[in-house]
């Protein structure tokens, strides 16, 4: 059974839909990319997902109907959101960002993960009682990624990660989710501008353009398709 599926999802912003008739599941434990060009609708798709925006159409997690299901609901039945820009609340000390990210989970284990976070990354554990605005970015989406995954997530929605990265951070970026993926096990759904890297680590992707899902495949088909390579691939 898909962990989620959408079929003929519709949304929008009061009177504008943006997205039409979306369908498309994710399996556990596999990493599925978004790619689309600027104004297609993948944060807005990642919004609908993830109960942030009110949505038409069928949305199910575990084969359950989950339309008009909050997101502190949709969190507690296994879903994390990263959003594009991160999201890291600037005034909140790295820890406090942190233990947001695992509400949802008994004091106890989350202070587990913390140390598991801090000796992954030792920049955030030597940051840990400093404000996130001071981060860099790379180090401030590194946060955000970690904190999605405080909630020891079974889907994580990842909105342009690599967003005014520099590309050797970016690369780094990719290395890790790749890692995070094999160690927890968690499905991926990836929205990214870096084609390349997003569908080195993807199994399968969707391109999304005005709205619209018009080419859906594994990573290797989109990698051997003409357009494709064209318009994200820079070849
Ligand atoms: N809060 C909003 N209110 C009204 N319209 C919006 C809002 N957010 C996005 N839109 C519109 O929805 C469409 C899709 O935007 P969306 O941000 O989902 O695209 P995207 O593919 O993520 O683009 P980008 O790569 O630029 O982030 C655009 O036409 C945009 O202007």
């Amino acid at each position: 059974m898909s962990l989620l599926e959408a079929r003929g999802l519709s949304a929008g912003y009061g009177q504008i839909t943006v997205l039409h008739d979306v369908s498309l599941r994710v399996d556990p434990g596999e990493i599925v990319v978004v790619l689309g060009s600027n104004g297609a609708g993948k944060t807005t798709l990642l919004r609908a997902l993830s109960g942030l925006i009110h949505v038409r159409g069928e949305l199910e997690v575990d084969g359950t109907s989950v339309i008009g299901t909050g997101t502190h609901r949709l969190a507690a039945l296994g879903m994390a959101h990263v959003p594009q820009g991160r999201g890291t609340f600037g005034d909140l000390t790295v820890e406090e960002n942190l233990l947001v990210g695992a509400a949802t989970r008994p004091r106890r284990e989350a202070r587990t993960d913390l140390d598991r976070w801090y000796a992954r990354f030792p920049r955030l554990g030597e940051r840990r009682h400093r404000h996130a605005a001071g981060l860099s970015g790379g180090e401030q989406q590194m946060l955000a990624i970690a904190r999605g995954f405080m909630s020891r997530p079974r889907l994580v929605l990842l909105d342009e990660p690599s967003l005014g990265l520099a590309p050797a951070i970016t690369t780094e970026l990719f290395g890790t989710l790749a890692e995070l993926h094999e160690e927890s096990g968690a499905a991926m759904l990836i929205v990214e501008q870096n084609a390349e890297l997003a569908l080195r680590i993807g199994e399968r992707a969707l391109l999304l353009e005005h709205g619209r899902i018009v080419q859906r495949g594994t990573a290797d088909e989109f990698r051997s398709s003409d357009d494709i390579r064209r318009a994200y691939l820079g070849v």
